[in-house]
């Protein structure tokens, strides 16, 4: 893959994730700035109407503030001398007339904003939830490379960056555009020479933005880089608490977290630095300007080639041309910032899931669970293999428990069964169907995961275990918990079902929080279950009752169980002993044990650590 596609892409597989570097080559450059505006199109096209509506009000509103100097030099040039010969009316006219042009482009003006802020907003919120879909949409491969602060900081502070370009900055932008464009103009239809004066001084204004905007995009990219660093450590250490504790790397951690926020720091710094001499240059460029075309102007009217109320208005716009070139000036940190956003979060919305519904899914509305690896490789991304031509068929009903040294392949069995990722070559079959002809709909009905962490969302006990069928019934809700034995602890909360769990009164162990997902899988009622079993080590009455439950959570239905302990791999119908990717012993507990091979060595040594 070429780096211009990736970037095209996203590009956050491989190691070098496009976001996380401030430095793009031309091409890879090009590619992320196409991508942006393609996204903003996307966006914008569908809201032309509320855009142009807002686009007349600026027109008109600029056209209001740009008549001023106009109606000035009238007014000096001719409204004074008729009114010198006794005729008011000129003077009455020219001044109602500023008043209404300065009325109407103020109404214009505050209007222009409202319904820019509207446009802006809808699209913030259309990209939010963009977003948002997307990621969920993503297969767990994308979730298990880009880390979650990055993602977070995408929904964040990119996003955030977006709004306060949209809520400030872009409206100003084309107002002082516009104010540009039309003070130009009107310089020129005043006195054309002067606005050759004003064309003189736009080279050096032209080169100092040039070099500003060089500069500053770059900071920018890299203002944001380390942002987005120090969310990922922030996120980092907030998930991984307990660990950061435990091993007390409270001062690593700090030291870590501050060099960050020092590098975050300096990348503003650094910012500032550049705006610190673009402004003042711009402000100097257009004092300059004004003495210029003063000292022109002036001799001119001293020679009577030009008029007094003329040089008025003249030296009025070029003092005007250049205020909103500071704001621009001003507006294009927000606009970088932006821009920078905008790269990022479009290059998260060009990930592809990896793992793709099928175009025409194979129903199937009741499976029976039988599971089958027919010659089945497999590696991460462009990764090693780390299963290599594994087949396999567990019957319907069945429970095999997993067992192996670590690395040995087991979760990533379980991500293939579960669909999670696709194989690289043979096929994984429910019922005789590859996986990847199924719905998702039917896959995930029909195969269901219960992982280690047992994660519950915050909401009601009742709603977790209703996780999977939210229309599950009250009755059903309370038969799934008493199946699994976790009924008498939930009417011990303050509140029952009700309770709101991860909140004071709603806290529950780690057992508990197992047989809550327990529950949770045995009211889907999937054919085909599979159990990453947590490692942590429960007392014995809680891992009696985790056992209890697991065997009722079992029955009838095929189970692959990740096994770390020896009372579960008892329960199990069959054992694969699995290492570097293939099954190498494979049979019942009993004949195992009788073989006193791997697992009889491993049994051994679960039964030793009992006593
Ligand atoms: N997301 C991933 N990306 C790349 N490689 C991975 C990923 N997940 C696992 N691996 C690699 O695949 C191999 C098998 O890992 P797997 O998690 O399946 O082992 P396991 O038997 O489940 O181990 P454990 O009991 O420690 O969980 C390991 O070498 C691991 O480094």
């Amino acid at each position: 893959m070429t780096t211009s596609s990736r970037a095209d892409r996203g590009g956050w597989a491989g190691d070098a994730h496009s976001d996380d570097t401030s430095l793009l080559d031309r091409a890879t450059s090009t590619a992320v700035r196409r991508r942006s505006l393609r996204l903003l199109g996307e966006l914008l096209r569908p809201r032309w109407r509320p855009l142009a509506w807002a686009g007349a009000l600026i027109v008109v509103g600029t056209l209001g503030q740009v008549a001023g100097p106009l109606l000035v030099q009238a007014g000096v040039d001719s409204a004074l001398p008729a009114l010198r010969d006794g005729d008011p009316g000129p003077l009455v006219a020219v001044g109602g007339t500023y008043l209404v042009a300065a009325v109407l482009g103020g109404v214009c003006a505050g209007a222009y904003v409202r319904a820019a802020a509207r446009v802006a907003q809808s699209v913030l919120l259309e990209l939010r939830r963009r977003v948002f879909r997307h990621t969920q949409r993503l297969s767990l491969e994308f979730h298990e490379s880009y880390t979650s602060g990055r993602v977070i900081s995408r929904q964040t502070s990119d996003l955030e960056a977006l709004r306060e370009l949209f809520d400030g900055g872009l409206t100003g932008v084309v107002s002082s555009l516009m104010l540009m464009l039309f003070t130009g103009v009107a310089l020129f239809v005043v006195d054309w020479r002067s606005g050759l004066v004003l064309v003189g001084a736009l080279v050096p204004a032209w080169w100092l933005t040039r070099w500003f905007q060089r500069r500053s995009q770059l900071l920018y990219r890299e203002q944001r880089t380390a942002s987005a660093r120090l969310i990922v450590k922030f996120v980092e250490t907030m998930t991984g608490m307990r660990a950061v504790q435990a091993f007390r790397r409270e001062p690593a951690v700090d030291a870590a977290y501050s060099v960050l926020g020092e590098e975050y720091r300096d990348a503003n710094l650094r910012i500032f630095g550049v705006n610190g001499r673009y402004q003042p240059g711009l402000v100097l460029i257009g004092n300059v300007t004004v003495a210029a075309a003063l000292a022109y102007g002036g001799w001119r009217v001293y020679d009577g080639g030009l008029e007094l109320g003329a040089l008025v208005a003249v030296l009025l716009y070029v003092k005007r041309f250049f205020q909103p070139i500071q704001q621009l000036g001003m507006f294009y940190n927000a606009l970088q910032s932006a821009v920078a956003a905008l790269e990022k979060v479009s290059g998260l919305l060009a990930e592809e899931p990896t793992v793709v519904e099928p175009r025409h899914p194979t129903p199937l509305p009741r499976a029976r669970g039988e599971v089958r690896l027919d010659d089945v490789t497999f590696g991460y991304g462009r990764g090693p293999v780390v299963l290599p031509a594994l087949d396999l068929t567990i019957p319907a009903g069945q429970t095999v428990a997993l067992v192996g040294s670590t690395g040995a392949g087991k979760s990533t069995l379980a991500k293939l069964v579960t669909r999670f990722y696709d194989a690289r070559e043979g096929r994984v079959l429910l019922d005789g169907v590859d996986v990847r002809d199924l719905s998702s709909a039917d896959l995930r009905r029909a195969v269901v995961m219960v992982t280690q962490e047992a994660y519950l969302f915050s909401g009601t006990v009742r709603e977790n275990i209703a996780l999977g069928r939210p229309e599950a019934t009250d009755a059903e809700v309370e038969a799934a918990a008493r199946a699994v034995g976790v009924h008498d602890f939930v009417q011990s909360l303050s509140q029952g079902y009700d309770t709101e769990v991860n909140k004071r009164g709603g806290r529950v162990s780690s057992g508990q929080r197992q047989l809550i997902s327990f529950a949770r899988a045995f009211l889907a009622d999937p054919a085909v279950l599979v159990l990453d079993e947590a490692t942590s080590s429960l007392d014995l009455p809680g891992e009696r009752l985790v056992q209890r439950g697991l065997q009722t959570l079992l029955a009838d239905r095929t189970a692959l169980i990740i096994a770390h302990r020896l009372s579960t791999v008892e329960i199990a119908d069959r054992v694969l002993v699995m290492e570097h990717g293939t099954v190498v012993e494979d049979g019942t507990p009993g004949e195992l044990v009788a073989r006193r091979g791997r697992f009889a060595a491993l049994h051994r040594a679960w039964q030793d650590s009992l006593v």
